[in-house]
């Protein structure tokens, strides 16, 4: 007989019944990695009485987190139902419980991550949360095992499956905003509230992740500059696509001479680059290290099975450390104090459309913006927009934040008007 190891789920909805169909279809696979029978005992819900997509193979339902907590023939609880306060609170009872955790909660990492890991420690508990970050790829493993050696420069790359989606299907198909979430949603990919995706605080929140692992710094979701999607016109689309390039929401965290900087935000990249063929609810994240160089992390970023893949591999390890009698282990957290990078070492080019009116004289004042902050032009398109106006689509040269802040803040006046302002990448 093998020993059984108890699993206690907090939710049951896109990836929590993946959990579970992964334990159940892989069996076999689970009891050759850790030697146990490893079956999750009792599911906590919101509504017991909603029905279930999959079934349940004999687990109990409940709502009542004392069910799991006061069950000690449960030793792994994992915690998929989202949210922080509630989340938070279940996760340090379980640990005082002195049972290991597996989440897949980046907004609860990504604001209380210092306090759980502390908890962990002190309890002897394991927390592990590679689902968390881009579903389905063992990014969060590939940073803290696989390049552990390595002085990590940049993590930069597609954190969302949502919003990556959504401007594949906008870019390809030119459908609607609104109809591609709702697709997006109805797929399992979207946030309980997907503002979380579009304005891109779910990415921000991976980022914090990734960049707190990458860099062993102290940094915040407040330390992150971020944009969202919600903004972007199928113009803004059509224009980049006729200079070469696509958009993405893109996140990245570098650091440079010991400061970080850490953003979001929709970005144009070269139609020729591999981030350009990331489709759909796919992820991949550049990890730039010092002695390795680059390196590329592609898969399903969102989704029931990619998602629940990386919440069962999280369980499988807690398992194999409970064998071996080596608990009390996390995905090590942040050593360093947080320095941030000032805006005026914070580089890259941008491509930005205004409005201007069609007179002589205003083309050579939009010059004179750019002259005297010191930005040259890569790229430039001038188009009719009506009888009286134009409109100007730049592409810059290589430029800081600040002095592209101060263009912008030049341009508006009443014979222009900047309509979009985007990161260039990857050239
Ligand atoms: N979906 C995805 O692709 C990914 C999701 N994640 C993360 O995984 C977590 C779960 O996401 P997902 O499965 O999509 O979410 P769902 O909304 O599909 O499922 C949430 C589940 O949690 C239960 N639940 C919610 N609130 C409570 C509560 N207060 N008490 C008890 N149960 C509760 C719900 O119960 P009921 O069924 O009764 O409503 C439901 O079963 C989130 O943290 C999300 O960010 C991470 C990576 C990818
Ligand atoms: N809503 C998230 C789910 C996975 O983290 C996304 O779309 O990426
Ligand atoms: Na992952």
């Amino acid at each position: 007989m093998k020993e059984v190891v108890g699993v206690g789920l907090i939710g049951y909805g896109t990836v929590g019944s993946g959990v579970v169909r992964i334990l159940h279809e892989h069996k076999e696979k689970m009891e050759r990695e850790t030697g146990c029978d490893v079956v999750v005992k009792k599911i906590v819900v919101r509504d017991k009485e909603k029905e279930r997509s999959y079934p349940l193979h004999g687990a109990q339902l409940t709502t009542c987190i004392e069910d799991i907590l006061e069950d000690t023939s449960i030793h792994v609880v994992v915690e998929v139902m989202g949210g922080t306060e509630e989340a938070k609170e279940y996760i340090l009872r379980a640990f005082e419980a002195k049972k290991h955790v597996v989440t897949a909660n980046k907004d609860l990492l990504a604001m209380h991550g210092e306090e759980l890991l502390n908890a962990a420690a002190r309890n002897g508990s394991d927390l592990y949360y590679e689902a968390s970050v881009a579903g389905g790829i063992p990014i969060l493993r590939g940073l803290v095992d696989g390049l552990a050696s390595d002085r990590i420069q940049k993590v930069m790359g597609i954190v969302n499956g949502t919003t990556n989606y959504m401007l594949t299907k906008m870019t390809e198909e030119g459908v609607s905003y609104e109809g591609v979430l709702r697709e997006a949603q109805a797929l399992g990919f979207a946030e309980s509230d997907p503002t979380a995706d579009v304005d891109g605080l779910d990415a921000a929140r991976k980022m914090v992740i990734l960049a707190t692992l990458g860099f062993s710094m102290k940094v915040a979701f407040e330390d992150v500059d971020v944009k969202g999607i919600r903004h972007v016109t199928q113009k803004d689309l059509q224009l980049a696509s006729q200079l070469g390039y696509v958009m993405k929401l893109i996140g990245t965290a570098e650091e440079k001479d010991g400061a970080v900087s850490i953003s979001v935000a929709p970005t144009l990249i070269p139609k020729s680059h591999p981030l350009a063929g990331v489709r759909n609810e796919y992820n991949a994240v550049y990890v730039y290290g010092e002695a390795v160089g680059q390196t590329m992390f592609y898969g399903p970023g969102a989704g029931q099975l990619p998602t629940a893949t990386a919440v069962v591999s999280d369980i499988v390890t807690v398992v194999k450390h409970m064998r071996l009698g080596t608990t009390g282990k996390a995905m090590s957290f942040a050593s360093r104090s947080k320095v941030l990078q000032d805006d005026s070492n914070i580089h890259s080019k941008y491509f930005l459309r205004v409005h201007m009116k069609d007179e002589t004289g205003t083309f050579l004042a939009l010059t004179k913006s750019f002259v005297q902050e010191n930005i040259s032009f890569d790229k430039i398109l001038q188009l009719p927009l009506d009888d009286e106006n134009a409109e100007v689509v730049v592409v810059t040269h290589s430029t800081s934040k600040k002095q592209i802040q101060q263009v912008c803040a030049s341009l508006d006046s009443q014979y222009m008007e900047m309509v979009s302002l985007y990161r260039v990448e990857g050239e």
